[in-house]
């Protein structure tokens, strides 16, 4: 199923972008791995060419809110893999400060990473179809008091996904879209404090409800996503209580 694909992922360089692309490079796919963080993305391309094979890996220092490199990494992965099969939008920040950045980096650089992924890969666009894997967050689906722009970003991101999901050339061009909506996950992103006492103290209460998942637990859903290849437009939720598809195919004219 993953033999001989090439993916791209942003936001590869460390987190959950890196587990996501370790995970596809054990299945046997090609990766191009994408990041803002040079040093970073360079350091984890060295690491995983070294593990699984020269040329295994390419990386592409891009920042996701630039459409101009963000279209060139796209370009590169296609030229080196001479195709893309598989496209995990997954670079992501919680800054409620600097909200607009939040959402141009969550939303507007989803879309347009969909909007990409969808030319290379349908079919009457000379690709092989293939999957999009969104990456949302609980904050997509349960209200967020300390961090609304956040909240917004992924709901956001879940309305986009699966409204493509559900268009009928998008469908009979073979690519499917999906969504993932980890819980607290052990990365550094969980280290973004909000601001005022008020949201320092929601938000330790929340992590001492939900807990803090550890990366495995999330490749689980992950994988699982890719391989139900009938789960067109679904929402897949990971946190401490389980992996679990969301009835969101109700909310479906
Ligand atoms: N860790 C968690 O608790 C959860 C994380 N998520 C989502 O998972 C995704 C990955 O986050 P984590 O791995 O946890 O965080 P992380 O902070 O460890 O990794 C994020 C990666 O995105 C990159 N990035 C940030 N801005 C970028 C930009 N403008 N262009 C290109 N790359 C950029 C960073 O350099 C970093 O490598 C995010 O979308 C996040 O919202 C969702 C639910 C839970
Ligand atoms: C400032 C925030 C820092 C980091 C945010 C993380 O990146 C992450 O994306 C945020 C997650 C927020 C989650 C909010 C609510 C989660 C709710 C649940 O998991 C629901 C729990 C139980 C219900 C039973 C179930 O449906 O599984």
């Amino acid at each position: 199923m993953f033999t001989g694909k090439a993916a791209l992922i942003t936001g590869a360089a460390q987190g959950l972008g890196k587990s996501f692309a370790a995970v596809l490079l054990q299945k046997g796919c090609k990766v191009c791995a994408v990041d803002i963080n040079e040093e970073k993305l360079q350091s984890t391309v060295k690491e995983f060419n070294t593990v699984y094979g020269e040329g295994s890996v390419i990386g592409n220092k891009c920042d996701v809110t630039n459409a101009r490199e963000l279209k060139e990494s796209f370009k590169q992965a296609k030229d080196t893999f001479r195709h893309i099969d598989i496209v995990v939008n997954n670079a992501g920040v919680v800054d409620e400060q600097n909200w607009e950045k939040c959402l141009d980096i969550n939303l507007t650089a989803v879309i347009r990473g969909t909007l990409l992924a969808l030319d290379y890969m349908r079919k009457d666009r000379g690709g092989n179809g293939g999957t999009i894997v969104n990456v949302s967050s609980m904050a997509g689906i349960y209200p967020v008091e300390f961090a609304p722009a956040y909240a917004a970003s992924k709901h956001g991101v879940i309305g986009y996904t699966r409204s493509w999901a559900f268009h009928p050339e998008v469908q009979s061009n073979g690519v499917r879209l999906v969504c993932l909506c980890p819980a607290y996950t052990d990365t550094d992103i969980i280290k973004s404090l909000p601001k005022s006492s008020v949201d320092i103290e929601l938000y330790q209460k929340s992590l001492q409800t939900l807990g803090v998942m550890k990366m495995e637990r999330v490749m689980e859903a992950f994988v699982k996503l890719l391989e139900d290849t009938d789960n067109i437009g679904s929402v897949l939720s990971v946190n401490k209580f389980g992996i679990k598809y969301w009835k969101m195919q109700d909310a479906k004219l």
